[in-house]
């Protein structure tokens, strides 16, 4: 078929391959995008019925759209979504995890030597786990760690709140929550190289861009995949698809939660991986006020009691990148999980009263507000993988390893070096990709 350049090119010496693939987030669509280009039959089937998986706008407040998924390219250098943002034309607003205002449990913002305290148990907190690291190979989890190093029991209240902040941070960023997360290993990701940029007009501009032209149906829920050395049969609540490959870029927790079956069953070194890993939570919330009454940095850090461990610890000022008078809150790991099964007024109630702590009881009432519950939703099992005390770095390439030459795997939990990010989900579906078309 059909051997016209970049948009529809010449399959290779294999000849032209029937693809399913399986998740329109950013994995599936890059696989997709790839096999089409090269002028292969590719069909992706989403179980949702929208296309961008955890990357997800709202636009429910018109002229505000909001990421409930992913905001950030983490690191634009050497980054291949700041290539599809340009060709998308998307426009991106730089923030800086520098630019912050801190407030301590009682609202006081931080300053002088409790500023110092601040920082110097933050790099206390990140050296005893490098120590840790090039000492032991007997895995611990990264509270255990940090505590036994800093000497926990005699700390003061108010130090133990600041080691907890640092704590939490880990959970921010590697959405585990520190009594699960492998000291050893929880950072063996590849490190960010440049500016973090979000994009005012939302993420899914990128996606939307990906899936231009794309045979893509929607609200097809996937149940099981066959395959023997002839070709796949992919089975979902509606139809039974024939190919000869399929791409799975199902989410680890769904993977975990055995919604699709395989069969024959998947090599006991995947499962081992799929079982092992972890899969955390971040949520946000996201809260509209008729006007800003905070401090005009990027972020607003906030160091609760450690009986608040992990609540409304840190805060994005989207007025900075968009003018729009809200504020974004995050939590991550436990108290990520417990609050999904609390109603959304209080969720906002709790929220509010973090903030009223800091900036007084006279702020005003937000007038709306959208909430985030990644780890109830059945597509997604939780926001993104960790790596999990008992797990190893390997255990991804187990799970992004190919099984008989026709099931592929990809999604941000098969990138060893980047996974928990878009750049890593994307790479890990061009890498299955690339494996059918050699
Ligand atoms: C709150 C949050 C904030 C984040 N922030 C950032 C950030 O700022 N920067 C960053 O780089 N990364 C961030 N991430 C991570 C990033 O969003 C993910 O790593 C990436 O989007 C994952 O892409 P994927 O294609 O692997 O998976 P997904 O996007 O989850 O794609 C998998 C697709 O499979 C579909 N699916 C599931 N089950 C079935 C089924 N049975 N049948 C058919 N289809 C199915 C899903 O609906 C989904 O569309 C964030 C994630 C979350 C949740």
């Amino acid at each position: 078929d059909s051997a016209d350049g970049e948009e529809n090119g010449t399959p290779g010496r294999s000849g032209r391959q029937k693809v399913i693939v399986v998740g329109a987030g950013i994995s599936g669509l890059g696989a997709a995008r790839h096999l089409a280009d090269k002028g292969h039959d590719v069909s992706v089937l989403e179980a949702r019925d929208r296309i961008g998986g955890r990357i997800w706008t709202s636009q429910q407040w018109s002229g505000t759209p909001l990421d409930l998924g992913a905001s950030w390219i983490h690191g634009i250098d050497g980054n291949p979504i700041t290539d599809l943002a340009k060709k998308a034309g998307a426009k991106t607003v730089v923030t800086d995890l520098e630019s912050a205002t801190d407030y301590l449990a009682g609202g006081q913002e931080l300053e002088g030597a409790q500023a110092q305290a601040f920082e110097r148990w933050q790099k206390a907190t990140a050296n005893a786990l490098s120590a840790f690291q090039k000492k032991d190979d007997e895995d611990a989890s990264i509270r255990s760690v940090v505590q036994n190093a800093v000497g926990w029991s005699r700390l003061s209240d108010s130090d133990k709140a600041m080691v907890s902040y640092a704590l939490n941070d880990y959970e921010h960023e590697y959405s585990g929550s520190v009594d699960q997360m492998s000291a050893l290993y929880f950072d063996d990701d590849a490190k960010i190289k440049g500016k973090d940029v979000l994009f005012p007009g939302g993420y899914q501009q990128i996606t939307d861009h990906l899936a231009k032209g794309l045979s893509v149906q929607t609200g097809q829920v996937v149940k099981r995949i066959d395959w023997t050395s002839a070709g796949v049969t992919v089975t979902t609540d509606k139809n039974a698809f024939q190919a000869d490959h399929v791409v799975v870029t199902l989410p680890l927790g769904v993977l975990q939660s055995g919604a699709v079956t395989f069969g024959p069953g998947l090599p006991q070194a995947k499962t081992t991986a799929i079982g092992k890993l972890g899969v955390g939570v971040l949520n946000k919330c996201y809260l509209r006020f008729p006007k800003v009454f905070w401090a005009n940095t990027d972020w607003l850090q906030y160091v609760p009691n450690v009986d608040k461990y992990g609540q409304w610890a840190q805060w994005v000022n989207v007025a900075r990148p968009t003018g729009q008078p809200v504020l974004l809150g995050f939590n991550a790991a436990d108290f990520g999980r417990t609050i999904e099964n609390w109603s959304d007024t209080q969720i906002v109630d709790s929220a509010m009263a973090t903030l009223r702590t800091i900036y007084g009881s006279n702020i005003p009432a937000p007038t709306d507000h959208q909430i985030t519950r990644w780890a109830s939703d059945p597509y997604a099992h939780g926001s993104y993988s960790f790596t999990k005390l008992g797990a190893t770095s390997d255990m991804r390439d187990q799970l992004a390893a190919s099984v008989d030459g026709r099931v592929h795997f990809a999604g941000e939990a098969t990138d060893r070096k980047d996974y928990a990010t878009v750049h890593g989900a994307y790479r890990s579906g061009l890498q299955a990709a690339k494996k059918i078309t050699g």
